[in-house]
């Protein structure tokens, strides 16, 4: 690990025009210099992406884990690695802090000390008013250099091994920009990922928070609460080994990420309580429907979410 010599970290090169002998002719390509905070999944695959798309040229990872950086680059994702924050925010042009959302806190609180004049920070955490509030804390004067950005696309396998340069291709991105936000650095990210192949959607954080509550936060914890449940029972190995396509749907996510979902439960908790709230209700009434053996109520509910369920449509798919 540690640094790599003999190149500026910013600079502009000079590319021949064309291949026609015009060599002299020569046009000035800015240089960006990128750094992935938390070199994992989604990091990584920002990384693959971003320069897959021509926007930088290098790519610094760090990350508290040494296996994780030399994993990133035997895969090429990373063209350098550190261990140290400092040295990667201080050569950077760009920043994605890409750890676990409650890691936010203190990876912003570090970056603040280091972020140099003109660079931009962005984080692809699946909450949002939390890490925008620790943004806020952690860059203090420097938070005018910040814009937050949501993938919704990713896997339930975490690691770097993972990543992928075409993750993001015509997937959704949501953009949240929220008091002192510089409007050209929302911008410059929102144009990053459109180039980089999404879609690129504003609203607000508030908004976010509740929208991914249900549609996103809620089904995970019901996938690991049903594995989980079954998993502690005596029978466990028995009925697990009959599980079916149908239980392999469900409960696909309940492989993901242990800590990043532990994370978003604690920094959404509002949120996601209020909607385990309404589905205990909703399950309350499937149950009284059941006891009772009410087959046109059991039906009006399947039929109800059978419709909606077939009329959706998932971007990139
Ligand atoms: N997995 C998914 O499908 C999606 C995840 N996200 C968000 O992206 C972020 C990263 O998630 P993944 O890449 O999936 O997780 P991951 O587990 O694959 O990667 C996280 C990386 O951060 C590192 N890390 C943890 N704490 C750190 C710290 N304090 N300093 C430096 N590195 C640290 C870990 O060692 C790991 O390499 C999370 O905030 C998550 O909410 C957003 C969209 C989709
Ligand atoms: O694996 C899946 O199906 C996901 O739902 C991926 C995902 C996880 C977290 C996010 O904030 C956005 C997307």
């Amino acid at each position: 690990m540690g640094s790599r010599h003999g190149r500026n970290t910013r600079a502009e090169r000079e590319i021949p025009r064309g291949s026609q002998g015009r060599s002299e002719q020569v046009r000035r390509v800015a240089l960006a210099t990128m750094s992935v905070l938390g070199c994992g999944l989604i990091g990584g695959s920002v990384a693959l992406s971003w320069k897959k798309a021509g926007l930088v040229d290098h790519v610094i990872a760090f990350d508290i884990n040494e296996e994780n950086l030399k994993t990133a680059l035997e895969k090429k994702v990373a063209d350098e690695c550190t261990l140290s924050l400092r040295e990667a925010v201080e050569k950077s042009d760009i920043i994605v802090v890409s750890v676990p959302v409650k890691a936010m806190e203190s990876v912003f609180a570090e970056i603040g000390k280091y972020l140099k004049k003109g660079a931009v920070v962005t984080d692809v955490g699946s909450t949002r008013g939390s890490v925008i509030a620790a943004a806020r804390k952690g860059l203090g004067d420097k938070f005018n250099q910040y814009a937050p950005a949501h993938p919704i696309a990713g896997g339930e396998m975490p690691g770097v091994e993972y990543a992928d340069p075409d993750l993001f291709l015509n997937k959704v991105v949501i953009s949240t920009p929220a008091e002192g936000m510089d409007p050209k650095v929302v911008e410059l990210i929102t144009e990053n990922w459109k180039k980089a192949g999404s879609k690129v959607q504003e609203m607000t954080p508030e908004e976010h928070d509740r929208i991914f509550a249900s549609v996103s936060h809620l089904p995970h914890v019901l996938a690991y609460a049903l594995v989980d449940m079954i998993a502690k029972e005596p029978s466990a190995h028995v009925k697990l080994k009959m599980a079916g396509a149908g239980f392999r749907d469900f409960t696909r996510i309940a492989a993901s990420s242990p800590v990043m979902w532990r994370d978003i439960c604690i920094s959404n908790r509002d949120a996601i309580s209020e909607e385990l709230r309404s589905y205990r209700k909703e399950l309350d009434a499937l149950q009284k429907y059941i006891d009772e053996g009410d087959a046109q109520a059991i039906e009006r509910v399947f039929e109800n979410a059978m419709r909606n369920r077939r009329g959706l449509v998932f971007p990139g798919k």
